[in-house]
C-alpha cells in the first residue's frame, strides 16, 4: 500500500514553495550541514555520508551507498536507515528555502529491498507551504535516476526558531557549534539563514 495520510495533505490555503534567491545553483553540492549529523556528516564513521545536490526550483537529488554498518537483515539495508536517508534528503530542502525546520511527520513506503553496496539515488521536492508547515516528497531508486523505485516518502516539516536547538540540544554540542569561528559552519549546523 502507498500514498500519504490526510495529515500530509496540504490545506486549501497552501502556496507553492519559493526558492530563496541565495539558494545554491542547480547542480551545486550542498555539503554537510553539520559535521556530526548521522545523515550527512563526515565526522560520523557509520553515518550515511549522504551527498545532496541542488536541483531546479525547490528540489534536490542525493546519493548514499549502503554500507555493511547499515544492515538490518543479512546483506540488506535496515528500513530505519532508509527512512533516515529520506528524512535527511527532505530536510536538506529547507536549505533551498533558507528556513530552519524539523521533521514533524514522515511517512515511508518500502517497495523493494536495498542490498548492501547499492547506491540509493534520491530525489526530493517541496510541494507546498502553509504558514510554518512545509510539505515535501521524496523517492529513492536503486543504482541511479532510472533505477527501480525502492523507497518513497511524504513528509511535513515544521519551521522553528534556532531556540528549538539551543533550548533542547545537549549543551556540550550546542556550545561547540556556537564556539566555531567559521560563521558558515556555525549557521549551517542549524540550517539557519546566515
Ligand atoms: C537542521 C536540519 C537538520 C535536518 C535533519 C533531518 C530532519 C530531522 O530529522 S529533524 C529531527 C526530528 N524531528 C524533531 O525532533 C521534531 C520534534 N517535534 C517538535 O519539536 C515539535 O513537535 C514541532 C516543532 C514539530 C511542532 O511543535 P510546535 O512548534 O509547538 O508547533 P505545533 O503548533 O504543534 O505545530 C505547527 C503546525 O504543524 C502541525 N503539525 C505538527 N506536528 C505534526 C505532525 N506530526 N503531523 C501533522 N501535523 C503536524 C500542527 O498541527 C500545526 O498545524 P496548524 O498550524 O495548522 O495548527
Amino acid at each position: 500500500m502507498s500514498g500519504s495520510s490526510a495529515a500530509l495533505q496540504p490545506p486549501a490555503d497552501a502556496v507553492k514553495p519559493v526558492r530563496h534567491p541565495d539558494a545554491p545553483a542547480p547542480g551545486e553540492l550542498l555539503g554537510a550541514h553539520y559535521e556530526h549529523c548521522f545523515g550527512c556528516g563526515p565526522g560520523q564513521p557509520h553515518g550515511l555520508h549522504l551527498e545532496a545536490r541542488a536541483g531546479e526550483g525547490v528540489s534536490l537529488t542525493a546519493e548514499f551507498t549502503v554500507q555493511p554498518a547499515h544492515q538490518g537483515a543479512p546483506g540488506l539495508a535496515h528500513g530505519g536507515v532508509l527512512a533516515t536517508a529520506l528524512d535527511e534528503t527532505l530536510g536538506s530542502l529547507n536549505w533551498l528555502l533558507r528556513t530552519i525546520a524539523v521533521t514533524g511527520r514522515l511517512e515511508t513506503d518500502f517497495l523493494r529491498p536495498v542490498p548492501v553496496g547499492t547506491t540509493l539515488y534520491l530525489e526530493a521536492e517541496v510541494t507546498a507551504v502553509a504558514g510554518r508547515k512545509i510539505y515535501c516528497t521524496a523517492t529513492g531508486r536503486l543504482g541511479g535516476p532510472g533505477g527501480p523505485l525502492a523507497v518513497r516518502a511524504d513528509a511535513l516539516f515544521v519551521e522553528v526558531k534556532v531556540d528549538h536547538f539551543v533550548d533542547h540540544g545537549r549543551q556540550e554540542e550546542i556550545q561547540a557549534v556556537m564556539n566555531d569561528p567559521d560563521q558558515i559552519r556555525r549557521t549551517r549546523a542549524f540550517e539557519v539563514n546566515p
